[in-house]
């Protein structure tokens, strides 16, 4: 055994030396700026500029810089090499001067380069003009450096004369904004998809399952775990749709209205030009808006996609909801499944496990709905022709975005993908049910039904089996019944004597007919929209499609046999 370390040691050992002192910070050298306000000290080797430093001391709120966003980024980059582009070919811009704000666009773009040069909050007075700036800024100085000249050096290649020429923020910030959304869009859509895919997986796995269907928390009929995990994928199925199609919202921009929609400071053709250069850059296909007084200030599309975001979000949620519910337990709960253990529960009580994720899901989706509601409100914030609320908005939409993105692989990933099913458990538990006794309704009547539910739960018997004590069906029909399709889908046993127009059409279709009564037809026709003869132009049309060419019944009258060959 190897000796214990002696306590006493260290106090008759030297102590050993203490380690050099880390070098001094290297001395931050400064580059002179001026603005309205007045002149100050940049650092030498910022990107960004005076407008962005200030804007960094006045709006020290929420600690989340536009970097957070890259997207945002891009699409701010993508507008100011859409309107270089226009500016160079209605001959407003040199060419030295396009190529350096183009590149340096690119590099942003393609190489998402600079993104610590924006280190503005998101959330800013200004309309976003603190946002816009900040891009002018990098990009005029990164544009300055490409062309062989010092930063700072606005003589040569300015943020406002030059890389915000024909520009104002109220139409940059929300058009780097739209095209911000379709960016997020995108990866929502493929991780809504890649969720849907795994609860498909599991609707397949969990297919023969039998288990309770319960409504106000109370047992209620069967069903199966798969039918509940199909349920869920197509509730999440039918968002994908919407996801498409509201985003093309954002296809309309209004580059080109400058500060109030009404284009000054722009060349006619302004508008047209930088339009079409934006698509070609973004590969969006963009529009102009129709009425840029309008579209400067209307932060309506945001409203209607945030809608469905939170629409979104109440979705998942409710699946988050009932996984809790569902794996709730193990002893004590419902435990029709397992969810998977992805970390000890608690400090204190050993052995526990919390439903983690969907925890996490859940507190995603209040999130979502409450920035939804700032959305509201900042949306209801336009005034004449802007709206200065437009940070917050873009802010909670980028949110938002993101957070259900993330979400969504979440629960996925760490959850739904490992969730197993308790059988045994859910079987027993329908065997047991009261509830089951509904099945038997169509065969014993109400009245039989209620008296053998009641003998159950007095006596906590079976209701099958008391059912079947009190000779209410033979052994054969019970079994029938039972079966689990029957139990969980329409029942085979309640198929009444006459064919479903589905049969109708197959018989007539499949096999040779050649006697009719028409009263058949009519009543198959009562069956499906409830009317009674005489025939409506709906079902004489419906009568001829199964008969022989040139042999048409009566709109009058029904014939009582109908001769087909
Ligand atoms: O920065 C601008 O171009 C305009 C600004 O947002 C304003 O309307 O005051």
């Amino acid at each position: 055994m190897p000796p214990l370390p002696d306590d006493n040691q260290n106090d008759i050992m030297d102590d050993p030396p203490p380690p050099p002192p880390p070098p001094l910070p290297p001395k931050i050298e400064y580059r002179m700026e001026h603005d309205l306000i007045g002149d100050e000290q940049v650092p030498k080797d910022a990107y960004y500029g005076i407008q962005t430093q200030r804007a960094m001391r006045n709006f020290d709120i929420t600690g989340v810089p536009i970097s957070h966003f890259p997207q945002f980024i891009r699409a701010l980059a993508m507008v100011k090499k859409a309107a270089a582009l226009a500016n160079n070919e209605l001959g407003y811009l040199k060419d030295v001067k396009k190529d350096a704000i183009v590149q340096a666009c690119d590099e942003i773009i393609v190489d998402e380069a600079f993104l610590d040069e924006f280190p503005v909050d998101l959330i800013q007075g200004g309309a976003g003009t603190s946002t816009n700036m900040n891009a002018n800024e990098v990009i005029a100085n990164r544009g300055l450096e490409i062309m062989g000249k010092e930063k700072g050096e606005y003589e040569f290649l300015h943020p406002n004369n030059d890389v915000n020429q024909s520009q104002s923020t109220n139409d940059v910030y929300p058009t780097a904004a739209r095209l911000a959304m379709c960016f997020s869009d995108d990866p929502l859509i493929d991780a809504v998809k890649y969720l849907v895919g795994a609860l498909n997986d599991k609707a397949e796995e969990f297919k023969d399952v039998l288990k309770l269907g319960r409504t106000q928390l109370q047992d209620a009929v069967p069903m199966t775990l798969g039918q509940e995990f199909k349920g869920w994928s197509e509730n999440l199925e039918k968002d994908l749709v919407r996801m498409e199609e509201l985003a093309k919202l954002f296809h309309t921009i209004n580059m080109g209205g400058t500060a109030i929609g009404t284009s000054i400071n722009t060349d006619p053709q302004y508008t047209a030009t930088v339009t079409r250069k934006l698509s070609e850059v973004s590969g969006i296909p963009l529009s102009a808006a129709p009425n840029m007084i309008d579209a400067s200030s209307d932060m309506g599309d945001f409203l209607i996609f945030s809608g469905m975001l939170r629409r979104l979000a109440v979705k998942l949620s409710k699946i988050a909801n009932d996984l809790r519910l569902l794996s709730s337990g193990p002893r004590g709960g419902l435990n029709d499944i397992n969810l998977p253990a992805v970390q000890p529960g608690s400090s204190i009580m050993p052995g526990k496990v919390n439903p983690v994720i969907p925890e996490a899901v859940n507190q995603t989706a209040f999130q979502v709905i409450g920035n939804d509601m700032a959305i509201t409100l900042a949306a209801e914030a336009g005034q004449l022709q802007l709206n200065y609320a437009e940070p917050l908005i873009i802010y909670n939409m980028l949110s938002n975005l993101r957070m259900l993105t993330k979400a969504c692989y979440m629960l996925t990933d760490r959850c739904i993908v490992q969730i197993t099913a308790n059988k045994e458990h859910t079987e027993a538990m329908v065997y047991n049910s009261i509830g089951i006794v509904t099945a038997f309704n169509p065969h014993i009547g109400y009245e039989k039904s209620t008296a053998a539910a009641k003998k159950a739960l007095m006596t906590g018997g079976n209701v099958v089996d008391i059912i079947r004590e009190e000779g209410y069906l033979s052994e054969e029909k019970i079994n029938e019944i039972m079966d689990v399709n029957n139990l969980t889908g329409p029942s085979k046993l309640l198929k009444g004597d006459k064919p479903s127009m589905v049969d109708m059409n197959r018989t007539l279709t499949h096999t040779r007919v050649t006697s009719v009564d028409a009263s058949f037809f009519n009543n198959v026709i009562l069956q499906e929209d409830g009317s009674a003869p005489p025939m409506t132009p709906a079902s004489h049309r419906r009568i001829r499609s199964f008969l022989p060419q040139g042999l048409n019944p009566s709109m009058s009258s029904v014939p009582s046999s109908l001769q087909l060959k």
